[in-house]
């Protein structure tokens, strides 16, 4: 049978835990989080609590007879791909579901061995014990050796850990862990690291130590990745494709180092906005419940493979986490019988484990972004239907972009679930396009034409080019007149271009509110281009508009706007045009504080220098640099961004949407490089062809 004819299996998922009446943790948040994940899924029950959010009021255990009846039942009938244990209350208990799943291994002998996830669950987050002591005896000699994936948070580990210690002492009148003694309280990566493995050592293939109990500030994780080996690298990982699209809205770096022979591997999906803009926005308090400065770090340690992998993920500070260890581990337990079976299917996939893992990850941090923080009076519960309504990018109602002012008076019906605070992340459509295109965004708002800006002595005349400059070259020399110059003609035609761009994307608009948005963009074009015309006139030499509008359209103008012409004549939705149309006005608001850094890096508190301090050319340069700095910028490319985000979270794209979007915006910064090139470019080609004129005289 060929890959493409092999019939598609629901994988049946069975759990083993208490039942949670308030439903967020336990055999409720199983099931759900099973059939969110496309599996059929199963349950035996060990123990009935009377729960809400405000904690445990009671807890029934029915007769351990009557969970081995369960069992028997299931599986005497169905044949389970995947298993997940949870709460197991005690030692009889536990140890009746090591004797079952052993007897139901052994009466499957000639089956692939099944995934079994155990979440070593001992206190709610609301306080109330769950595992008596004399289980954890039971848990670690009997448990432990069956398992596949142990998902201990970390006071479950220390004392797991601390127990086979006591153990060992016992057993041999002295701690033979001195050397590999391993520290409390997990503070340090190393300390996550040698915990990991060191469970794995006790039976488990695979341990994932959950962090979400000590967050660590992402300055300290950084310094200690640098330590093993681990500088953040740029490039997504290899298998891309594979990652969920829940994740679209990350960014996820890898990179990866030795240790102790080891592999180890980081991912991360803690930044936020890579652009200098969206970050600003976020530094000024438009993102609530999104903490800057800590972050997630979880450690998976993969025996079989001897291999490490470190997540890291943005803390989210919301409320509603309850059932979160429950739902990650039955995450893990489908995704794993998922893989297994692609696998059993002819279609291997690479580092199952890490994929399995990153996946559940990423629909738990998406299930708590969505989370109900309102449901009772204690603390919410995750919404595990979050990965059911398929789209490419999570969608948010940050209230720091949505709230924007412009967008009230012109846009009230893009005010979609605002109240309801989603946290993380104000802008994830914006992000997810910008991560998932970084290296060419830098190329873009760090184009050699903006860095040659911050150099001395830019724009003076007489410099004599002898290197072509391209976006790949690292640019050192001042900025010749000359380009910035055919530079700002091009621009007058650019924003003319835009501002009918944005007319017709008014006339295709739905609701006066859509089109009176348009039309302000396209009003603030104009404006921006009576600003370039008296900027021209008032410091680099021209007489009138007439002198602007002497210089032709170059090529790369042409290629940019008329592509997205094209786009809006094509009667294109407005989604998509906007998306084109964002790197330029997104990408300005970028530039400029870029530019503004690299004068600060550079210890030049304006263009000016020292022996020319009213030169009008460096005055222009500052007054053009301080138009995109503006207020008034800043809330254009603000509200440009809400609207975007607000239209997205209306209609959220579908993944293969998403994919053709990202292509759009992709053609839409290299367009907007092509124009950077091109006047640098230009500057090359007039310095050996051309007598240039300023005010009057001199020539390059
Ligand atoms: C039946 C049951 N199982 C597990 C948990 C742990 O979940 P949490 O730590 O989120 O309270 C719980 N509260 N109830």
């Amino acid at each position: 049978m060929t890959t493409a004819d092999a019939p598609h299996h629901t994988v049946r998922i069975c759990t083993i835990a208490g039942s949670d009446s308030g439903g967020g943790a336990g055999i409720q948040a199983d099931l759900k989080t099973f059939l969110a994940l496309g599996a059929y899924g199963l349950s035996a029950i060990t123990a009935l609590t009377a729960q809400n959010t405000r904690g445990v009021q009671g807890i029934h255990y029915p007769p351990v007879e009557f969970l081995r009846q369960q069992l028997k039942s299931v599986t005497n009938d169905i044949a389970i791909d995947g298993w997940k244990i949870g709460m197991l209350g005690n030692e009889e208990i536990t140890s009746a579901v090591e004797e079952e799943l052993k007897r139901i291994r052994a009466s499957q002998v000639s089956r692939q061995s099944v995934p079994i996830v155990l979440d070593p669950v001992m206190v709610s987050t609301s306080g109330s014990v769950l595992l008596s002591d004399d289980a954890i005896d039971s848990i670690v000699t009997r448990l432990l050796p069956l398992c596949t994936l142990l998902t201990p948070n970390l006071p479950e580990a220390e004392k797991i850990i601390a127990h086979i210690q006591e153990q060992q002492q016992h057993k041999t009148g002295r701690n033979d862990l001195v050397g590999a003694r391993l520290e409390t309280g997990f503070k340090t990566l190393a300390s996550r690291l040698r915990a990991a493995r060191y469970l794995t050592e006790h039976g488990p293939e695979a341990v994932l130590l959950k962090g979400g109990h000590e967050p660590m500030r992402r300055a300290d994780l950084n310094e200690q990745l640098e330590t093993l080996g681990l500088r953040p690298t740029l490039s997504a990982p290899s298998s891309q494709d594979e990652y969920d699209s829940l994740s679209a809205g990350c960014s996820v770096t890898e990179s990866s180092s030795q240790r102790d022979m080891a592999k180890i591997t980081c991912i991360r999906a803690d930044s936020t906005p890579y652009s200098l803009f969206l970050r600003s926005l976020t530094q000024q308090g438009g993102v609530r419940g999104e903490s800057q400065d800590l972050v997630m770090v979880d450690v998976l340690y993969d025996r079989v493979h001897d291999e490490y992998t470190i997540f890291v993920t943005g803390q989210v500070s919301r409320s509603c986490t309850h059932g979160t260890g429950c739902t990650l581990s039955s995450a893990l337990a489908v995704h794993l019988a998922q893989q297994q079976w692609r696998q059993r299917e002819q279609r291997p996939i690479a580092d199952a484990l890490r994929l399995a893992t990153w996946k559940s990850i990423n629909y738990v941090h998406a299930a708590i972004i969505r989370g109900y923080e309102d449901l009772g009076s204690g603390p919410g519960a995750l919404d595990h239907g979050v990965s059911v309504q398929r789209r490419g990018v999570l969608t948010s109602t940050a209230p720091g972009l949505l709230e924007h002012e412009d967008l009230h008076e012109c846009s009230a019906t893009l005010q979609v679930e605002v109240g309801k605070s989603l946290g993380q992340d104000p802008a994830p459509f914006t992000t997810s396009l910008l991560s998932r295109s970084l290296p060419l965004w830098n190329r873009y708002i760090g184009h050699p034409f903006v860095l040659a800006l911050a150099q001395p002595g830019a724009l003076r005349e007489g410099q004599n080019r002898t290197t072509v400059l391209t976006s790949n070259t690292i640019q050192r020399l001042p900025l010749p007149l000359q380009s910035f110059l055919y530079y700002l003609k091009q621009d007058y035609h650019f924003l003319l271009a835009f501002s009918k761009v944005y007319s017709l994307a008014s006339s295709l608009s739905r609701d006066f509110q859509l089109a009176g948005f348009f039309n302000t963009l396209s009003k603030s074009m104009a404006l921006e281009a009576a600003e370039h015309v008296s900027l021209c006139t008032t410091y680099f030499g021209m007489t009138s508009v007439v002198d602007l509008d002497k210089e032709e359209e170059g090529t790369a103008v042409i290629a940019y706007t008329r592509y997205v012409m094209d786009l809006a004549r094509g009667g294109g939705d407005l989604i998509t045009i906007l998306t084109a149309t964002m790197p330029c006005l997104l990408g300005y608001a970028d530039m400029a504080l870029l530019l503004q850094n690299e004068l600060t890096r550079l210890g030049r508190s304006s263009f000016a220098s020292e022996n020319s301090a009213s030169d009008p050319l460096d005055r222009g340069l500052r007054v053009w640099l301080d138009g995109y700095l503006s207020e008034e910028y800043r809330n254009t490319a603000q509200a440009g961004v809400a609207l975007l985000e607000g239209m997205i979270a209306r209609d959220p794209p579908s993944p293969l949407k998403m994919e053709r979007l990202q292509a759009v915006w992709n053609k839409a910064v290299g367009l907007e490089i092509a124009l950077w090139d091109e006047c640098l470019q230009f500057s090359d080609f007039q310095s050996t062809t051309k007598t240039h004129s300023y005010m009057g005289g001199g020539s390059s």
